[in-house]
This record gives C-alpha cells, sequence and structure tokens, in this order.
C-alpha cells in the first residue's frame, strides 16, 4: 500500500538529509507507529506519502502509484485516497462539529445526499453522536481530535496518517483516541502514525518502524518503543493476570 524504495531527502543543499536511504514497505490494512527523536525524519516520511515534498532520491509508491512522479493535476486524487490527523486537531474554528466533518466532503464533490448520510455515520462512529452542533471550542481536547478523524475519515481514504494524534492529550483520553484508531484500521484502513507517546506504543505491539537522523535503525512486526526492553525485561508490557502466567 505504501512503499519507500532507497528514499532520501534534502530540502536544503548541502544539509544532512532528513531522510537517508529509507526503504520500507507498509502492507494494505496494517499499522504502524514511525517513532524516533524529534528531528529523526518522521513528518518528512509522511509528508512524502502526501507529496507535500518529492523525494531527492529513489521513489515512494502509494496505491501503486510513483507519488514522487505524479503531475500536479493528479495530487487531489491522492490526497482524497489519504485521511490526516495530526497533534493540534487543525479543525475550522467558526464550524461547528457536523459542517467541520461535513466540509471536507464538500470540497472534494460530495452532493448533498451524500453528506447527510456520512456525516452522521462518522460521527457516530467516533463517539460524538449528539455533539454536531458543538463548536470546536466547545469540545475536550479528546473530542476534538474524534471530529478530526471523523474528517479525515468520512470519505473512506484507503490509508490514515497521524502525526503526533496524542501529543495533546492525557494517557486516558489517548487510549481512547488509540482504541478508535484501532477500530478503523480493523475496518481495513492502513494506519501509519508518527509518535513519542512510548506507552501506546508498548501497549499496542504493533509494527514498530524507528528512525534515527534520517536512518530506519529498527523495523520490528511487534515491537516497544525503544531498546530499552531488551534491558529492562517487562517494561511496558500489559501486566499478567493471576493465573495467566
Ligand atoms: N520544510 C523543511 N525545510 C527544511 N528542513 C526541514 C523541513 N522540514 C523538516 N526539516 C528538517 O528535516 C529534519 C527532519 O525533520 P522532521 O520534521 O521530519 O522530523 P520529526 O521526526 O518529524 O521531528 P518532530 O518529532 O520534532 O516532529 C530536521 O533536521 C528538520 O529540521
Amino acid at each position: 500500500m505504501i512503499r519507500f524504495e532507497n528514499v532520501s531527502k534534502v530540502y536544503t543543499r548541502g544539509a544532512r538529509p532528513a531522510l537517508q536511504d529509507v526503504s520500507v514497505d507498509v502492507q494494505r490494512g496494517e499499522f504502524v507507529f514511525l517513532v524516533g527523536a524529534s528531528g529523526s525524519g518522521k513528518s518528512t516520511f509522511l509528508s512524502l506519502i502526501l507529496r507535500e515534498h518529492r523525494p531527492t532520491r529513489g521513489d515512494v509508491y502509494v496505491a501503486g502509484r510513483d507519488v514522487g512522479r505524479l503531475s500536479g493535476w493528479r495530487v487531489p486524487k491522492l490526497r482524497r485516497q489519504l485521511g490526516v490527523v495530526f497533534q493540534d486537531f487543525r479543525l475550522l474554528q467558526n464550524k461547528t462539529v457536523y459542517e467541520n466533518v461535513a466540509f471536507a466532503l464538500k470540497v472534494i464533490g460530495k452532493p448533498r445526499s451524500v453528506v447527510r448520510a456520512a456525516v452522521p455515520e462518522v460521527l457516530e462512529m467516533v463517539g460524538l453522536a449528539g455533539k454536531e452542533k458543538r463548536m470546536p471550542t466547545e469540545l475536550s481536547g479528546g473530542e476534538q481530535q474524534r471530529a478530526a478523524i471523523a474528517r479525515a475519515i468520512v470519505n473512506r481514504p484507503q490509508i490514515l496518517l497521524a502525526d503526533e494524534p496524542t501529543g495533546n492529550l492525557d494517557p486516558t483520553t489517548s487510549l481512547g483516541i488509540m482504541r478508535l484508531l484501532e477500530s478503523i484500521n480493523n475496518t481495513g484502513t492502513t494506519v501509519v502514525m508518527a509518535t513519542h507517546d512510548d506507552e501506546i506504543v508498548n501497549e499496542m505491539r504493533r509494527r514498530v518502524v524507528e528512525l534515527s537522523d534520517g536512518v530506519v535503525v529498527r523495523d520490528e512486526a511487534s515491537g516497544a518503543y525503544g531498546e530499552r526492553e531488551s534491558i529492562l525485561p517487562g517494561l511496558g508490557r500489559p501486566p499478567v493476570l493471576a493465573g495467566e502466567a
């Protein structure tokens, strides 16, 4: 579904590459955490999928298309296959929850009948039924992120990209957001999530791709946030219930 083939990205000539010879293959339906220190290249990785930038070397394939070589007029079609959520939610502040989600469909020309059917359904799915008329400022952080996720998936994209979606949320709220992302993934949507949230990565036990200075230093099928687990066995693992061991 997403394939990076020997991808390097240099933003400024002479500067250190933001990504260096990155090769990663994400299958349809996978859930992948992108981890790494600040500046390691996570956002750059996502921006190449979105064709916000083009690779300096190598190729990025999304749903079979070489997105670096896509002509400009095809980029909107690519982006329709991609839902995106951010740490800071990015809701339109002068629109209600309903309008925020409906807007995502209207701008791509969906007829009113589709909007009327799809918006309540997706708001129900993310747990915001009954809060359609609230303005973003009348929602908690977790609810704002749920609204942003609803907006990202209302068009049923094949891929959901999330850049630090729990970065502004407390641990309990974050867990709720992760359960939601998990349920979206369970419907077949491929999810790639950049995060610093070690607790969540350790809890979820999904594939982990770790970047360090733009280089993939780890790619584990069912990984933890960091290597320290191998030093401190048991850390971050779910507690073993009595009788289970
Ligand atoms: N638009 C840009 N122009 C120039 N350099 C950039 C640009 N975007 C990112 N960089 C540089 O590329 C490197 C990787 O940055 P990137 O934002 O991808 O890292 P990150 O892992 O997402 O960091 P964070 O966790 O802080 O969001 C950094 O050195 C950064 O300064």
